[in-house]
């Protein structure tokens, strides 16, 4: 796209506030901002103008029952050798997604290299390696794992990864990809620059993990290992147990094309998407679109009828990812503070939202899915996200947890 073309897209699209700054660059500066609106999917921008186009009322809500703890207990050692033997012959992979900024935490660098300990340095990365390696060592057998980091967090993610020889994983099994960017809007659809020459742009949701996994090449890289399952999974839950074979085990003897860890819901509005069933297909509902009447409804016995939250640890069959990568996830537009200079070039940090991101997100996936077992853990000892820096769901709750499992920080 050269710098003509770049101002007939923006014109087309209304966005005269982008122009009048391409105008004023130098020729070096101006490339970098073509360049961002060369990648730009006008159609992702577009989609607020059909925001209000709520189509809720056409889809059929139901819960989806879940392997129970109880029900693991019983069938443990079945499930365990099952997974077992699908790690031993190589045909399990994990995907560790961490192309997500620590906002939230008010982290500048990637979230994984929050340092959690007190007494000594541990990780989040560490921690969810050294998870990993339990599973190493109990099958003896390494898992390939693939990170997913993006533009804003590649180079000091892997930097940190080589600096910490890997926290002690071979780094023969790890590989690294890239995953999309997508612009962010004010409320009429205008683009926000974060600088005089870029654009405002952020990752696109977890959902384009796979296809960001195709565009690095890799999806060959698992075809050619022998890759049957691949255990996608989030970069905050310290506890995340990876690979776990209970968890391998019990999907691959259900026969379903998918797997997901969920935990009880410990409140109504806890933040967490929960499983369910929509027009017969295996679905989550994020919380944030979850309307109250829903969360907060009951079973006889007392319980949240939709009480399966998930925790964002999901086993997919590679075949059946394979089979839907072509096929479109649907597109959320979420309310989030985006920063951005104003016409001082003043860069403004709201407070409050003050426009949209576009994302697409991993469990939309699952509903692709056939069919999904959501099976059960205690959250006590495999729930332990850290997204604030205080209270719920915090730094301080993930090393209330680390003590419970024993493990030293
Ligand atoms: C969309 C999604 O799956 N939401 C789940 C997520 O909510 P939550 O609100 O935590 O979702 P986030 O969008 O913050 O991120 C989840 C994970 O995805 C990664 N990420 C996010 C955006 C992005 O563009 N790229 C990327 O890699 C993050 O680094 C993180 O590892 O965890 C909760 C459990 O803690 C689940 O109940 C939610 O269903």
């Amino acid at each position: 796209m050269n710098k003509q073309e770049a101002i007939n897209a923006l014109k087309e699209h209304n966005q005269e506030q982008v122009i009048k700054r391409l105008e004023a660059l130098d020729e070096v500066s101006a490339k970098k901002l073509i360049a961002q609106v060369a990648s730009i999917d006008w159609s992702v921008v577009e989609s607020i103008n059909h925001k209000a186009e709520d189509n809720s009322s056409d889809r059929k809500v139901e819960p989806l029952e879940a392997v129970e703890i109880k029900d693991i207990k019983a069938n443990k050692d079945k499930y365990t050798a099952k997974g077992i033997e699908a790690i031993k012959a190589g045909k399990v992979a994990a995907v560790l997604l961490a192309g997500g900024q620590g906002t939230r935490l008010g982290l500048d660098k990637p979230k994984g290299t929050l340092n959690v300990g007190i007494n000594k340095d541990l990780f989040l990365f560490e921690q969810l390696i050294n998870n990993l390696l339990d599973v190493v060592n109990q099958s003896g057998a390494y898992v390939p794992l693939y990170i997913m980091t993006s533009d804003k967090n590649n180079n000091d993610t892997v930097a940190f990864f080589e600096e910490h020889n890997f926290f002690g994983y071979d780094k023969d099994y790890v590989k690294f990809f890239i995953q999309s960017m997508a612009p962010s809007v004010d409320y009429n659809g205008k683009l926000y620059m974060e600088s005089t020459d870029s654009l405002a742009m952020s990752p696109n949701g977890n959902g384009g993990w796979f296809t960001s996994l195709i565009d690095a090449g890799l999806d060959k890289d698992m075809e050619s290992k022998g890759i049957e399952l691949v255990n996608v999974f989030a970069v905050d839950n310290i506890l995340q147990r990876i690979a776990d074979p209970s968890f391998v085990g019990a999907t691959i003897l259900s026969g379903a094309d998918c797997g997901s860890k969920v935990v009880r819901k410990c409140a109504p509005d806890e933040k967490v998407g929960v499983m369910c069933k929509v027009n017969g297909h295996p679905s989550i509902i994020e919380y944030y679109e979850m309307s109250e009447e829903l969360a907060n409804m009951r079973r006889e016995d007392g319980e949240l009828t939709y009480g399966f939250g998930v925790i964002l640890n999901y086993l997919f069959s590679f075949n059946k990812l394979v089979e839907i990568a072509n096929r479109k996830l649907p597109l959320h537009i979420v309310e989030k503070k985006i920063p951005y200079i104003d016409e001082n070039d003043n860069l403004v940090k709201p407070e409050t939202p003050n426009g949209y991101k576009f994302e697409k997100l991993v469990l939309d996936m699952v509903e692709m899915m056939d069919n999904c077992v959501p099976y059960e853990v205690e959250r006590n000892y495999e729930f332990a996200p850290i997204k604030n820096k205080t209270g719920k769901d915090s730094l301080e709750s993930a090393r209330e947890l680390l003590k419970v499992n024993g493990i030293e920080f």
